[in-house]
Order: structure tokens, then C-alpha cells, then sequence
């Protein structure tokens, strides 16, 4: 089977609005980054600044309390939520009643965002990726479009349920994240001599949320149609390059 190679940067000018004196803050997009620990404060920061650059209006990290300040110190034009909580600075018994504070804290703003992106520099701490899967739950019951990227992808290929049979849903694995992906849902391994069946193959096993195979070229499905985007950027592969896609994705995402 053969992708369809798609001109991304004609699309791009064609789904983002003009530029309209009419339009009031926010109409353009308030977009919000589930993401930031204390090791990766980057990684959000880019995702977040990204889907700025775009165009969106707004721009939200909810992310941990030792991320907050490092975050907010970087750009005065994003909105930092110091939410999340790690097990080392939870005791045992205050788990249950922090776990809810935290979903309280999120679900106050959550109906006013017009996309997500769950997980770049999340960590994998497990009582944080508790609370991010509940996040993601009622995420899902507002219908609110979400993008999974770097530590999310991690959480949704252990809980598939949290994305599965959900349209909305956008998955951006690199290399290590596919891999994962295609071991757990198709029990095989990454086959790129057929690469465009299998992401076809994957995305329709996980109910039609759309894969994004990030590599040379990037591969898109949602279980009907595999698309390619193969204009080259810049040779060197340093980290953040996914995260700056993932948050440009949100901002895409609602325009479209
Ligand atoms: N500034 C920040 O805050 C940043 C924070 N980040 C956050 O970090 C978290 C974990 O994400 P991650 O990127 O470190 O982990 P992962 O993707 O498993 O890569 C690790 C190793 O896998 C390999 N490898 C990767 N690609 C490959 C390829 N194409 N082909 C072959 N091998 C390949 C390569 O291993 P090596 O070759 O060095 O052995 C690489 O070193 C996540 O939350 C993310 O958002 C990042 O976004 C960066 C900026
Ligand atoms: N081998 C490659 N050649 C050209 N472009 C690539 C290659 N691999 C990835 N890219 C491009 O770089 C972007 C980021 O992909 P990458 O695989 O670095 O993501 P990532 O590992 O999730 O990044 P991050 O460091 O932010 O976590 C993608 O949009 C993809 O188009």
C-alpha cells in the first residue's frame, strides 16, 4: 500500500484564520500543555510557546510545582499551573484526597480549552500518570481534541482505553514510542518495508484516533487514509523538535 504525499505547508495556509480586527482574545485558540516535571521543563516550554507562534491566542502548562517557576521564568506569555504532584512529595495517605485536588485544580479550566497535548516532559512518576489518566478521562467526556506526545504516549500504551475509539485523539510516537505502540497493539514488531499498512493497521486497531509516525518522512493515518509529509527541515535531530510539533499540532488541530 502507498501513502499519499500531502503539500503540509499549502494546508497550513489554507486551515489557519486571518489575521481579523473583529475578533476577540481567545477566538483564535486557548490551547493547554498537560506537562513539566522537575528533569523536563523544556520539553513543555517548547510545546507550549509553539502553539503561540502558530497563532493560538492563549497558551497553559499545567505542570508540577517544581517545574511552575523554571516554566513561567522562560516566557511571560504563558499561563503556568503548578497542579501536578509527584510521589516524593506525597505521602502514602494523602494520595486519594491530593489526586482530587489536582483533577479540581484542572477541571476548572478545562471546558475553556480548545485542544490538549498530553505528556511532553510529563515523567513517568506513577502517582503523577494517575492523575494525568483521570485528567485525560474527562478530557475525553468534554470532547476536547487531545494530542499525545512523549510521556503520554508512554501512559496511553499501558491504559489504551483512555484513547481508544476516540476520533479526537492524535498520537505523535517517535521511533521508541511506535515501536511500543505496535508491540503492544499489534503484538508484532515495527515492519518498514510495509510501514504505510501498519500505521494504517494501527491506528484502525486502536478505534480511529489518528497516528502520527514521526521519522525522514511522517506518516499519518486515522484508520482510513495514510497520508505522508516528507518536506525536510533541518538536519539536525536534536531534542525538543517533537515537542515544538506536538504543540503546533494543538494549535492546527483546532483550526482545522
Ligand atoms: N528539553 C527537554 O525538556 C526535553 C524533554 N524531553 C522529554 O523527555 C521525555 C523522554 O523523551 P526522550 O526523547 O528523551 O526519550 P526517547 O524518545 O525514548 O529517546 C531516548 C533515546 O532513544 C533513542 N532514539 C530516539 N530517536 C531515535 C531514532 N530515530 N533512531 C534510533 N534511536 C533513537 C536515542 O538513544 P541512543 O541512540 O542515544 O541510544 C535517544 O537518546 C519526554 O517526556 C520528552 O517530552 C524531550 O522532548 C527532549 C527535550
Ligand atoms: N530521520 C529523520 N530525518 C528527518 N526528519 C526527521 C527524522 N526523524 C524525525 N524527524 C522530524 O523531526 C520531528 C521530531 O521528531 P523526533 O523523532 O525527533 O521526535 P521526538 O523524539 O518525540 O522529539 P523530542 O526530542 O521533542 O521528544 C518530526 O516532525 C520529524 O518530521
Amino acid at each position: 500500500m502507498q501513502s499519499v504525499e500531502v503539500d503540509a505547508e499549502s494546508i497550513i495556509r489554507v486551515i489557519t484564520p486571518a489575521l481579523d480586527q473583529s475578533r476577540h482574545k481567545g477566538q483564535a485558540g486557548k490551547i493547554a500543555v498537560i506537562g513539566g516535571c522537575r528533569e523536563y521543563t523544556g520539553a513543555p516550554y517548547f510545546a507550549a510557546i509553539s502553539a503561540l507562534k502558530i497563532g493560538a491566542d492563549l497558551s497553559h502548562v499545567f505542570c508540577t510545582k517544581d517545574a511552575a517557576p523554571v516554566i513561567k521564568s522562560y516566557s511571560p506569555e504563558l499561563i503556568v499551573h503548578p497542579v501536578l504532584e509527584e510521589s516524593y512529595s506525597v505521602r502514602e495517605e494523602d494520595k486519594k484526597i491530593i489526586a482530587c485536588k489536582v483533577l479540581a485544580e484542572v477541571d476548572k479550566w478545562l471546558e475553556r480549552f480548545d485542544c490538549l497535548v498530553i505528556g511532553p516532559g510529563l515523567g513517568r512518576d506513577p502517582f503523577l500518570l494517575d492523575c494525568v489518566s483521570e485528567i485525560t478521562r474527562h478530557a475525553r467526556k468534554s470532547n476536547i481534541p487531545i494530542v499525545i506526545d512523549g510521556d503520554g504516549l508512554f501512559l496511553v500504551t499501558n491504559h489504551l482505553e483512555l484513547v481508544s475509539g476516540y476520533a479526537l485523539a492524535v498520537l505523535t510516537p517517535n521511533v521508541n514510542e511506535y515501536k511500543r505502540l505496535v508491540q503492544k497493539v499489534l503484538s508484532s514488531e515495527v515492519n518498514n518495508d510495509d510501514a504505510t499498512q501498519q500505521v494504517l493497521s494501527l491506528a484502525k486497531q486502536v478505534g480511529g484516533v489518528t497516528i502520527l509516525r514521526k521519522g525522514k518522512s511522517d506518516l499519518i493515518s486515522d484508520g482510513d487514509t495514510v497520508k505522508s509529509v516528507s518536506i525536510y527541515g533541518i538536519p539536525r535531530r536534536c531534542g525538543g523538535q517533537g515537542d515544538i510539533l506536538s504543540g503546533r499540532q494543538n494549535s492546527l488541530y483546532f483550526y482545522h
